[in-house]
């Protein structure tokens, strides 16, 4: 099942992929003709009634399959209105051959007649609230009609986000709606046809530049707030932390602090005005830390754990026990990844193993990148987690959902590109679900990678990346 808003991201990655819309179109029309000779008769009288949005267009582009009918189409509005250029090009298309058209200018000019099938063409995944006329009156003669209707996607009035039903939907007897099933269509009377329309499984399997329209929508529970984020980082380095904070900043967070020891907090303030940095006494994280840690993680959206902590046992103690008293959601890179397998916590985490610490973590890998994808979706539901494990194809999985990034370049071999990541990754966990922040957030840095190796060729540098995170973000 695909909500609206996941049909339009699928949408838009075929079309990355090289099949675009409009071709998508002419395969949801020919879907929707063949549902009409289903269910009426060579000569039989079928009336499509289309909006001024996709949803039209589709059954503007059925009509041309359906010259065996005796055809009426009506527009709900005027041609120069409707919304999309693939929806007006079959518009245009319809008068050039002289189908019989007809334009709906008021609720007053709908007349349904008594044809022997409607098609309810009026509104699909675009829908925002009731019907407004003139779709309510024609939505209201098609109940009212004897003649079969069959819907184009949803019955107009079908909320593809929620499955809700306005309280003046279209009735269908049929519905054809594509790709995939959408939320509310099993709970109607009608039937429900779900035809292919060549999007390409990859369209799905892969974080392509649609799935970046997750970041201009949905986050409700975060309404104008970009999130803070905290970086509990630092000790034997000081780089690591320093640019999971920039990058957690590049990628939206409002506002970034790095909790580290005192003894090399000032370097990682050193490196930038934007950062907060809070410290704890000593040179490194111990278990003493903790409850500091716990109260100041909590007061965040999301915590970024690990990036240049060390692999000392005091400090891989410490991160296990702050991970036991945390429960939002936290990114867990490097050494702080080797307690994950064991650590009870209600945190919900986003583990970015590369292979080797993979591997470590007690998962499994292989050269080909499909069989990985299992293994790390294996591993992740194992783990209880949502898993990114970097490679050329970087793999996210929660051990039900499986996506692959394929950005990136071999100059991203080089230090610190994993914190950049990580710290992407905390930012976008705050506006997004995990699996999504993930997802994103590896493509995003694999794309940022390969804006800047335009410059830089195979020298660039970790730092090059922050500042390319938001052009591919927001364009
Ligand atoms: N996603 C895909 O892969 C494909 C989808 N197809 C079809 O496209 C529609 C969605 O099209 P879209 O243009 O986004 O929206 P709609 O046609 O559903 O509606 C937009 C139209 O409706 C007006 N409007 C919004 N709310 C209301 C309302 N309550 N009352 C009246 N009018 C309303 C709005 O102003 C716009 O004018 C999808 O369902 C599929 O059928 C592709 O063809 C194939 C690929
Ligand atoms: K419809």
């Amino acid at each position: 099942m695909l909500t609206g808003s996941e049909m339009a991201v699928v949408d838009e990655n075929a079309a990355a992929l090289g099949v675009p819309r409009r071709q998508l179109m002419e395969s949801s029309g020919n879907a929707v003709a063949r549902a009409v000779r289903a269910h009426a008769d060579p000569g039989s009288s079928v009336t499509v009634v289309a909006g001024r949005g996709n949803n039209g267009g589709d059954a503007l582009v059925a009509a041309r399959f359906l010259d065996d009918h005796d055809l009426r189409i009506c527009l709900l509005g005027r041609p120069e209105t409707i919304t999309t250029d693939i929806s007006r090009a079959n518009w245009d298309a319809l008068q050039s051959a002289d189908y019989p058209t007809e334009q709906v200018r008021d609720s007053a000019g709908f007349e349904l007649g008594d044809p022997d099938l409607a098609v309810d063409a009026m509104l699909g995944t675009g829908i925002s609230g009731a019907l407004r006329e003139p779709a309510a009156t024609a939505a209201a003669a098609m109940n009212d009609a004897e003649a079969t209707v069959l819907s184009v996607d949803v019955p107009s009035g079908l909320n593809c986000e929620t499955g809700a039903l306005v309280d003046n939907a279209v009735e269908a007897d049929h519905v054809v709606t594509f790709h995939d099933t959408k939320p509310g269509l099993d709970e109607l009377a009608a039937s429900v046809t779900v035809a292919d329309i060549g999007i390409p499984e990859a369209a799905q399997r892969f974080v392509e530049r649609g799935d970046l329209q997750r970041l201009s929508r949905d986050p409700a529970s975060h309404k104008g707030d970009n999130g803070e984020v905290l970086v509990v980082g630092g000790g034997p380095y000081t780089g690591a932390p320093a640019l999971a904070g920039q990058a957690a900043l590049r990628a939206g967070a409002d506002l970034v602090r790095v909790a580290a020891p005192d003894a090399v907090a000032r370097e990682i303030q050193g490196y930038s005005e934007n950062l907060i940095v809070r410290a704890y006494d000593g040179d490194r994280l111990a278990p003493t830390h903790v409850d500091w840690l716990a109260d100041l993680a909590a007061d965040h959206d999301t915590l970024v754990l690990g990036p240049g902590l060390g692999g000392a046992e005091t400090t891989v103690d410490a991160v296990g026990a702050l991970l036991e008293r945390f429960a939002g959601t936290a990114v867990v890179d490097a050494d702080g990844l080797q307690v994950v397998p064991e650590v009870e916590t209600d945190a919900e985490l986003v583990c970015t193993p590369h292979q080797g610490e993979l591997v470590k973590m007690g998962g499994e890998t292989s050269d080909d990148w499909r069989e990985r994808a299992d293994l790390v979706e294996a591993f992740a539901a194992d783990v209880g987690h949502t898993l990114l494990v970097k490679g050329a194809y970087d793999i996210v999985s929660d051990g039900e959902r499986t996506r692959v990034s394929r950005t990136g370049n071999a100059g991203m071999t080089v230090g610190g590109t994993g914190d950049v990541l990580a710290g992407v990754t905390g930012a976008l966990s705050c506006v997004l679900e995990p699996h999504h922040a993930a997802a994103v957030g590896a493509y995003a840095n694999g794309a940022a990678g390969d804006t800047v190796v335009e410059e830089y060729g195979s020298g660039l540098v970790a730092t090059d990346l922050p500042e390319a995170i938001p052009s591919v973000l927001w364009g």
